[in-house]
């Protein structure tokens, strides 16, 4: 089918997105290749999902292992609990060097073909790939760009890998500080306090906007806050960012009001971990050839069907997708993009539907999400003329949760008031990652709470707090 092109599709990028993209377009029959610089598997595998998860199963045991008060409860008692914290880092790697291997296989398995090199633009339907063996371009019906992302680290910000370091050294967990700085309470901030907390540092976290968990709905951030930061060894500084930090031995941290940018203290730390944030890996990839500018803040920009956007307009032939494009920095929505921008490459015309792709933060208990805040969905109620509706309910009130001794837990839903059409759902507490799929295909399918309070859910199991909640929301 590949009509006088070497390939009817190359992808530059061997994430998880390429890898998605790729597996997606051999089952349409398309004769690929994936270029790729580096890591195959990108962050996603290497240096982020993967690693991050490995550690976060290892430290949680500790924790609950440590918690003599929750399993006297359940009338158990356990010993000292020791820990290796190399032995830990070896689980990660080893994890990390599996999916790594499963991941190249299955393109093998399937004739993709591996380029390693850094991959470039050189005008329409032509890249040219830096290798060991010097420059070859090649030619493809249709390029999908999923260069991915790195760290950002803030102006001020000095990160020698050992003492000041961001997510990229963290999850090689290479010593476990006394103290520990973490600067941002994301995703990266508030899973890696789980992971040191549990291994027994003391944390002080800093985050520069006036809440903890800024991007999380505010109920869910509120009783997040008091069990995964207040409860645990971690101080917390809010309103304040990290002006300056100078590695060593100690980290000499400046903290600065973030509004009226006024120092306002200075702390020494063993370690500080750098959390603030992605940027995309966009430099260096030939755009200009083909007439694309990056937008402010240096994203591909694109539509909902992935095709690559010059001044508003399809570039015919390109498409983007993953952290490169900046709509969703997650790894399944990285795949998700491959998926539609190959299927519109076969000629079936699809676009994304961000509102249901689920996320979670993967701390001890669990926090998820799917589609919109309740302020966004006030916002757009304000905008579209309908009214807002909110349930929730609460893992203490559930057997399974009682059961296991793991009340800590909300569940929320937010619909439109007049349709009951759900607009977002949102879980803090135990097995919240899983617990989300079930709303995720509610709203993919724009489901009303009437709907979904009629469906049954068995008994006892954690997902009647949604049931609950549905119920709830119709009552
Ligand atoms: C610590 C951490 C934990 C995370 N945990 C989760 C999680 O639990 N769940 C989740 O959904 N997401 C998680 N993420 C986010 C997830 O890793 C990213 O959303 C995902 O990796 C994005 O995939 P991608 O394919 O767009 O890019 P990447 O995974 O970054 O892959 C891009 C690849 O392209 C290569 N490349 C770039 N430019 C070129 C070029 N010009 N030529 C050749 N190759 C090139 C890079 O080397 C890289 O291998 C986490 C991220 C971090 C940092
Ligand atoms: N479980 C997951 O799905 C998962 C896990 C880890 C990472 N990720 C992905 O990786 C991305 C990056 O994660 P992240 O936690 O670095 O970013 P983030 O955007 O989630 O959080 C960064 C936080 O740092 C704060 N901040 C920025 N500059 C600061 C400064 N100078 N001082 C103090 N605070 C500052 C921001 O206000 C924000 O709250 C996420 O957006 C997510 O897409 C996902």
């Amino acid at each position: 089918m590949n009509q006088g092109f070497d390939y009817d599709l190359v992808i530059i990028g061997a994430g998880v997105g390429g890898h998605g993209a790729a597996l997606h377009a051999v089952s349409c029959g398309l004769k690929t290749a994936i270029i790729e610089a580096y890591d195959m598997g990108g962050t996603c595998v290497n240096r982020g999902c993967i690693p991050s998860k490995a550690l976060l199963a290892a430290s949680g045991r500790v924790r609950e292992l440590r918690d003599a008060h929750h399993l006297k409860s359940l009338g158990i008692q356990v010993g000292n609990v020791e820990f290796d914290r190399q032995a830990i880092a070896n689980h990660a790697d080893n994890l990390v060097s599996k999916i790594q291997g499963d991941l190249t296989n299955s393109l093998q398995r399937l004739k993709v073909d591996i380029i390693r090199g850094w991959g470039k633009l050189a005008g329409t339907q032509k890249v040219t790939v830096t290798t060991d063996s010097g420059d070859k371009t090649i030619t493809a019906k249709d390029i999908i760009l999923s260069p991915g992302s790195i760290p950002f680290v803030p102006p001020g910000i000095e990160v020698d890998g050992k003492t000041v370091f961001t997510s990229d050294q963290g999850v090689k967990l290479e010593s476990l500080p006394d103290w520990i700085a973490i600067i941002g309470s994301g995703y990266i901030g508030l899973e890696f306090s789980d992971i040191y907390s549990a291994l027994g540092s003391e944390i002080t976290m800093i985050e520069a906007l006036n809440q903890l968990m800024p991007g999380f709905d505010r109920d869910i951030a509120k009783l997040a806050e008091r069990v995964l930061i207040t409860s645990r060894d971690i101080e917390t500084k809010v309103g304040i960012y990290a002006k300056k930090i100078i590695p060593g031995s100690p980290v000499v941290i400046e903290l600065a009001d973030f509004k009226t940018k006024e120092d306002v203290d200075v702390i020494e730390v063993d370690a500080c971990l750098v959390a603030t944030g992605r940027i995309p890996a966009t430099q260096n990839l030939g755009l200009e050839s083909v007439g694309v500018e990056l937008d402010r803040r240096n994203f591909i920009p694109v539509n909902d069907s992935m095709a690559v956007l010059s001044a508003g307009e399809i570039v015919p032939h390109l498409w983007a997708i993953g952290d490169a494009n900046g709509k969703m920095m997650l790894a399944h929505a990285a795949s998700a993009q491959g998926i539609v921008a190959v299927d519109n490459i076969c000629g079936k015309h699809r676009e994304i539907d961000y509102r249901s792709i689920p996320a979670a933060a993967f701390t001890h208990p669990e926090i998820s999400y799917v589609g919109m805040t309740e302020t966004a969905a006030q916002d757009l109620g304000k905008e579209s003329g309908f009214e807002v509706g909110t349930a929730r309910t609460y893992f203490k009130g559930n057997s399974k949760a009682l059961a296991e001794g793991e009340a800590d837990g909300i569940a929320k839903v937010v619909y439109r008031q007049d349709t009951g059409e759900v607009l977002g759902v949102h879980i803090f507490g135990m097995h919240a990652s899983d617990l989300i799929h079930e709303a995720s295909a509610a709203i993919a399918n724009r489901q009303s709470v009437q709907t979904l309070a009629h469906l049954v859910h068995a008994h006892p199991t954690l997902s009647e707090v949604l049931d609950e909640a549905y119920k709830r929301a119709v009552s």
